[in-house]
């Protein structure tokens, strides 16, 4: 029997770095042909825009395949498994498969999945990375500490910690073989000492918390972990209570429930900007008055060839030039991701003013 195809799965929050850290993976693959599979939440399909505008001779387009149905766990039999089915097909088999999960992903049934009858005879994990933005969870935007947010909880009635974005957070350094403290450039050396200790004391015994600067780690230290994660599932924990029994058969059709109902993503598009800076101020002063999580997307500037690609995490809204329109429409098209609950008309109208 053949060797079975490694596959890495890349796992962490909303703009934590992960398309950056693949990018990097795949300008410096030393000649491994690494397929990609991509999840994203909301469906503007940046990141894989992104990915195949990056010009890399070893990653074609046929090398990228994107799930569309939403998110991976919710899809896996519909979406995930026919994907990896025909990427296994292919003449030209890949030397290692390389997911990117949406930022609002769980991990564990993805990681189950591999354990699907015609899929664990071909295919194994090599490991399970989990990006972090450092800055952020330094500034403490993802309780982490359940210990310490019950204390908090006992002490204060009306406020609600327990908010899905800290679960999913718990979740994904649970389910994480290497943590990447992501936005080293960021953190002061201190910050990320600090941090790199905490998440090694909060994470399964063995986990490797390394800290890097725009994603930037040797693609050996990325890839060929050899850990074979659908194993040994039990011991990655997972917080969120799904309701299913641990027939595999049942894995079609059970309901679960957790935190997607509690995001929401919608797109925004208008024509060309007159101010590339102007602009970005503008969705940085939308982004810290409507909550807005993640927004990102292409930007026609006035007189430019070229998209401007932006992307903001919080109010942080990064820009550059990345390839020229070429066939498609010159405008400006923006996916916003937040909580349930954003008031869409008026981000609308405040991203249009
Ligand atoms: N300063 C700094 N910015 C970074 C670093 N890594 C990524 N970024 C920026 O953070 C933003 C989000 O990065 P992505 O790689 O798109 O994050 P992601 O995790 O793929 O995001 P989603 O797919 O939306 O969940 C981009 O503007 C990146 O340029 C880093 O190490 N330092």
């Amino acid at each position: 029997m053949p060797a079975k195809i490694p596959a890495t799965v890349v796992t962490g929050f909303l703009g934590a770095g992960k398309t950056t850290l693949i990018r990097h993976m795949l300008q410096n693959a030393q000649g491994k042909r690494i397929a990609l599979i991509i999840n994203e939440f909301g469906d503007l399909g940046v990141d894989g825009d992104i990915l195949k505008g990056c010009g890399i001779e070893t990653c074609t387009e046929d090398d990228i395949v994107e799930l569309s149905n939403g998110c991976i766990c919710c899809t896996v039999a519909d979406d995930f498994i026919p994907t990896m089915e025909t990427l296994l097909a292919r003449e030209d088999k890949p030397d290692h498969i390389v997911i990117e999960t949406s930022g609002l992903a769980l991990p564990q049934p993805l990681i189950r999945a591999f354990n699907w009858p015609d899929i664990s005879t071909r295919v194994t994990v090599d490991g399970v990375i989990t990006v972090v933005d450092g800055r952020a969870v330094v500034d403490g935007q993802f309780a982490h500490n359940v210990a310490a947010v019950d204390a908090l909880r006992a002490q204060d009635e009306n406020l609600d910690h327990e908010t899905p974005l800290s679960e999913l957070f718990e979740d994904q350094v649970a389910c994480a073989d290497m943590i990447v403290v992501n936005k080293a450039d960021l953190l002061t050396e201190a910050e990320a000492d600090a941090l790199i200790a905490k998440l090694k004391s909060e994470s399964r015994a063995g986990v490797q918390v390394i800290k890097a600067a725009m994603g930037a780690l040797p693609v050996d230290v990325l890839l060929g972990q050899g850990v074979g994660a659908e194993s040994d599932l039990s011991a990655r924990h997972e917080i969120h209570h799904h309701h299913h029994d641990d027939d595999d058969d049942d894995h079609h059709d059970h309901e679960h429930s957790h935190g997607h109902d509690e995001f929401e993503s919608f797109i925004v598009t208008r024509g060309e900007i007159a101010d590339a800076s102007a602009f970005a101020a503008q969705v940085a002063d939308v982004i810290r008055s409507h909550g807005i999580l993640r927004l990102k997307g292409f930007v026609a500037v006035a007189g430019k060839p070229m998209r401007l690609t932006l992307q903001a995490v919080g109010p942080r809204v990064d820009t550059y030039f990345d390839q020229p329109f070429g066939d498609a429409p010159r405008e400006t098209r923006l996916v916003v991701i937040g909580e349930t609950g954003l008031d869409q008309a008026a981000i609308t109208a405040a991203l249009l003013a």
